[in-house]
């Protein structure tokens, strides 16, 4: 399952992190991709004093982890710190396949990729989020402040960009459920659970909806 998340960060929250990037510089991403995504990785990674990195994550995994539907649909258990990207004129990265493990503090299992835009999509042309589905692409190009989350077993691009500059931070997620198709399970019941509390409050059909969705959580958790 993919799925967009609106107004990850404000307007203004962006606009920050924007400006607190420019006490940085940014250097070649190829440093933080697999051996052979590296062929294919033409864009440009920030670095900047720890301070400032830890202010920059702190603000976007608040704002993420607390978003109301990545919450129904990630059951995050860990996450990589966000990397903030950068793909200029001719940069992009072509068709891959993130890593399975990531190492951080401890070793992470990428069940779910995120990408947070953080450029308005007018300001550039070109790169596009591209997904490979079974065969099928489509491609994704949010408001800055939005996010998208998807399945890290996806094959994906990000198209090159033909004018402007792309800004992204990214980020990976291990969920308590490994399993997309478990997790879309889990999503659909409480979204369902969610629909029925404010349109017609705590009924029966809540209570058992809301069973199910605990205990089948209960069942796939890995922990
Ligand atoms: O920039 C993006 O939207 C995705 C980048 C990506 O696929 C990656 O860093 O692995
Ligand atoms: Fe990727």
């Amino acid at each position: 399952m993919i799925t967009k998340l609106p107004q990850v960060l404000s307007e203004k929250q962006v606009a920050s992190i924007i400006q607190l990037i420019e006490h940085g510089s940014f250097t070649s991403g190829k440093d933080t991709a697999g051996w052979h995504a590296k062929a294919v990785k033409n864009n440009l990674q920030w670095q900047g004093e720890s301070e400032l990195t830890e202010q920059i994550q702190t603000g976007i995994q608040g704002a993420l982890t607390q978003h109301p539907q990545f919450t129904s649909a990630a059951y995050a258990k860990s996450m990589m710190p966000f990397i903030i990207s950068e793909s200029t004129l001719g940069g992009g990265y072509g068709n891959h396949i993130d890593d399975a493990l990531m190492v951080n503090e401890t070793v992470l299992r990428t069940d779910i990729s995120c990408t947070l835009f953080l450029t308005p999509p007018q300001d550039y042309e070109g790169g596009e989020l591209v997904m490979n589905l079974s065969g099928m692409e489509m491609a994704f190009k949010l408001n800055a402040g939005d996010a998208i989350i998807y399945p890290s077993t996806t094959l994906h691009r990000v198209n090159p960009v033909t004018s402007g500059s792309r800004k992204v931070a990214l980020t990976w997620i291990e969920s308590h459920i490994p399993q997309a198709s478990q997790r879309e399970i889990l999503s659909d019941l409480d979204c369902a659970r969610k629909d029925i509390m404010e349109y017609h409050g705590k009924t029966d059909a809540f209570d058992r909806i809301t069973k199910t969705h605990a205990n089948l959580l209960r069942q796939w958790a890995m922990t």
